[in-house]
């Protein structure tokens, strides 16, 4: 019997079909063994990373946690959201085995057959709350990231176990259990510096109210210097809690035009301001542009926990920024609604917040 010849998929709809419709993803496509990216990946000349711009001898601060009580512990956190906007945590207290455990998890749920991960589309997943996908927002870009992952929007445990993929779901769900104390004891020092004294329910609601993870996988990409992991963006969380494998390749804008590398620390977590804690604190913490690189030898995962104001909250700045007459700079926005902006474009670095801007 002559060997059946894989026909190489290169027209553009057919790459849309086998990549997004049928459940392939761009882990898909890098398992082909394809040789050169296809046309639809390739970005524009101005969003691609240029390694001129990148800064090797910066880096965002690491913050060491283990005496957390300690007041310059509180202060070197205000301080890097307020310069840096990013970081990363050492000694946070969340166990080295439930973040080893979510990244076995994250590989064994892309490992599944094409298949078993359609069923999560957004067209056939059993709850609205669960959402595989890839890229960013495809409708909307004119060339697509070279990126895949899982939603996992958190309502309750119950919601969760009965909607969730079983591959990866007790994991999930232990990771962002065990990360609840240094979310909050984050939180906490971060308002005290805006002289909200106390997280009652309202404030917890407004900065905490709701959580949602991603699993994403960036496989081999065959011109990694063509396309992008993720494109520039900034987060619509409060905060994110990101953690990542040995691989890297997470940048950060730094002054200018240049780029700054955030380099994986074994048992670290990347933590980064969002756009809705800029607003609610006027802007005093700022969200900060970042991107990733696609890599041409390696695949590698990352597990960001979003977390956010619940979805039908208000959001403006905070009362407490406005007493010694201050002006407001963001307007009141309903916060599914500045999600829904944000997810109906292409990435575009920092111009979401525009949408909150007086
Ligand atoms: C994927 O690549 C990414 C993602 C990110 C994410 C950064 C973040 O900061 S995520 C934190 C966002 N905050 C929240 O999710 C909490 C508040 N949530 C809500 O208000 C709602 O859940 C909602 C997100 C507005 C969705 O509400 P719903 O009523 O279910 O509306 P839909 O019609 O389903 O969605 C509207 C529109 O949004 C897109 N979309 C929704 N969910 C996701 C998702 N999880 N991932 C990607 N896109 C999503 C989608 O385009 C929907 O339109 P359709 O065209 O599909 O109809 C950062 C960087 C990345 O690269
Ligand atoms: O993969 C990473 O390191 C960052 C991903 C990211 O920025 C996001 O999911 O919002
Ligand atoms: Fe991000």
């Amino acid at each position: 019997m002559a060997p059946t010849i894989a026909t190489p998929i290169t027209d553009s709809a057919d790459i849309a079909n086998f990549v997004i419709s049928k459940g392939n993803g761009v882990k898909g496509l890098s398992e082909m063994g394809l040789e050169c990216l296809p046309q639809r990946f390739i970005q524009p000349l101005e969003e691609r990373i240029s390694f001129s711009n990148i800064m090797p001898q910066e880096s965002i601060p690491i913050i060491d946690m283990s005496n957390w009580n300690d007041p310059k512990v509180a202060e070197s956190i205000c301080d890097a959201a307020e310069t840096w906007g990013f970081f990363q945590i050492i000694n946070h207290g969340v166990s080295i085995e439930a973040l080893e455990n979510v990244k076995d998890a994250t590989h064994l749920f892309f490992g599944l057959p094409a298949e078993d991960k359609k069923k999560f589309l957004k067209e056939n997943s059993p709850s609205r709350n669960v959402r595989f996908g890839t890229s960013f927002s495809p409708k909307a870009e004119k060339a697509l990231e070279w990126k895949d992952y899982l939603s996992l929007f958190y309502v309750s445990e119950d919601e969760a176990s009965a909607s969730w993929p079983s591959v990866c779901k007790d994991q999930v769900l232990e990771y962002m259990k065990s990360s609840e104390v240094v979310i909050k004891r984050l939180l906490e020092v971060l308002m005290k510096r805006l002289n909200v004294n106390e997280i009652d329910e309202m404030k917890e609601s407004l900065l905490m109210g709701s959580k949602r993870i991603n699993l994403n996988y960036y496989p081999i990409c065959p011109n990694p210097e063509l396309t992008v992991g993720v494109g520039r963006h900034s987060d619509v969380s409060t905060l994110t809690i990101l953690l990542q494998d040995e691989i890297g390749g997470l940048y950060v804008r730094g002054k200018n035009d240049s780029w700054i590398h955030v380099p994986p620390i074994s048992g670290s977590l990347v933590i980064n301001v969002g756009d809705a804690l800029q607003i609610m604190s006027n802007g005093r913490y700022k969200s900060i542009e970042h991107r990733v690189l696609a890599n041409g030898s390696q695949n590698r995962i990352s597990v960001p926990i979003f977390v956010n104001p619940k979805p039908y909250e208000i959001i403006g700045p905070f009362p407490e920024m406005l007493t010694g007459g201050e002006k407001a700079a963001y307007r009141q926005v309903l916060y599914s609604d500045y999600v829904k902006h944000f997810f109906g474009k292409a990435h575009d670095g920092k111009n979401t917040v525009e949408f909150a801007k007086i």
